[in-house]
């Protein structure tokens, strides 16, 4: 695999101001970490999702809500090249990672994972100690200090050290669930990425365990910049600060395509959308 010597190596210390984005509600004072402009992503010959130009807003939560098969997911993986090992995916449009074209040839995927992190709908830690799963990606990056530190900064983070503390050598697979997933959001915090994706990290989980997961996602917009795919127009409403709303269309030869339908802060979306779509979708009358 090349390496780059791209800034996706270096964390920037400050916003980065992107130009406004060209959907309709987005905020005028833009402050973006990412941009997609007029992305497509396909599977072979099919166009999964059309035209998608949304800004993501740095130290901000951004759902994507929508109903089956409009693209969410999809749309998720292409902010850090998660489809790429898919035979025939395939992305057209920008998108810009602080400006930075992530699908560029000199772009390291890997490293764009690194700085992009992603959680999985269900919990997925390696069948290793609660510590080796936290290390293993800091270990993996060649990261330098005190592993000990790091760990318990990651896992203090993910609000789970107290839980953890006097066992971290023991399996992370004898934790409960929604301490799994948040064993989980260490593991993606430990190598300090500047995003982090989220597909339905919930879904799994009881309603505690979910309510626990949705305030540590409030917690990490201190330092991170989050985005969350989610079936839930409750947590979508509770957790996020902007709000992007999928369809999916039918075209003459009766083939579906995802479609970015509204992108808004959330308050505005789910009090007063402004497209008809939307309405109909969170009201329930479609969907
Ligand atoms: N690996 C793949 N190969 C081919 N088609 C795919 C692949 N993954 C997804 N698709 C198709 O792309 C479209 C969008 O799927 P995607 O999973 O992104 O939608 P979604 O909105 O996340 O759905 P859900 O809410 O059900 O998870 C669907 O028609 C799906 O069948």
């Amino acid at each position: 695999m090349a390496s780059n010597d791209t800034n996706l190596t270096t964390r920037p210390s400050v916003a980065v101001h992107a130009p406004g984005t060209t959907v309709s509600g987005a905020d005028s004072a833009d402050s973006s970490v990412m941009q997609l402009r007029d992305v497509s992503v396909y599977y072979g010959s099919y166009e999964a999702v059309r035209g998608t130009t949304m800004p993501i807003q740095q130290n901000q939560v951004t759902a994507m809500i929508g109903p089956s098969g409009c693209g969410k997911s999809t749309v998720l993986r292409a902010l850090n090249r998660m489809n790429d090992p898919i035979p025939g995916a395939r992305v057209s449009g920008d998108v810009l990672f602080h400006g930075q074209d992530l699908y560029a040839k000199d772009i390291d995927p890997i490293q764009v994972r690194r700085r992009i992190g992603m959680v999985f709908q269900k919990p997925n830690p390696f069948p290793k100690s609660i510590y080796d799963n936290v290390a293993y990606g800091l270990r993996i990056n060649g990261i330098k200090g005190r592993l000990d530190d790091h760990v318990e900064e990651a896992l203090t983070k993910a609000a789970l050290w107290d839980e953890v503390k006097d066992k971290l050598r023991k399996s992370a697979l004898a934790l409960s669930g929604g301490q799994q997933q948040r064993l989980c959001i260490a593991r993606t915090i430990a190598v300090k990425p500047e995003v982090i994706l989220m597909d339905e990290p919930c879904s799994a989980l009881d309603p505690i365990a979910t309510a626990k997961i949705e305030d540590l996602i409030f917690e990490l917009t201190n330092d991170y910049t989050i985005v969350i795919v989610t079936h839930n127009m409750q947590q979508a409403a509770r957790v996020s600060h902007y709000t992007a709303f999928f369809t999916a269309e039918v075209d003459e030869a009766q083939e579906r395509h995802g479609r970015l339908v509204e992108f808004s802060q959330t308050g505005k979306l789910f009090t007063n959308p402004a497209d008809k779509r939307t309405e109909d979708y969170i009201t329930g009358r479609f969907g």
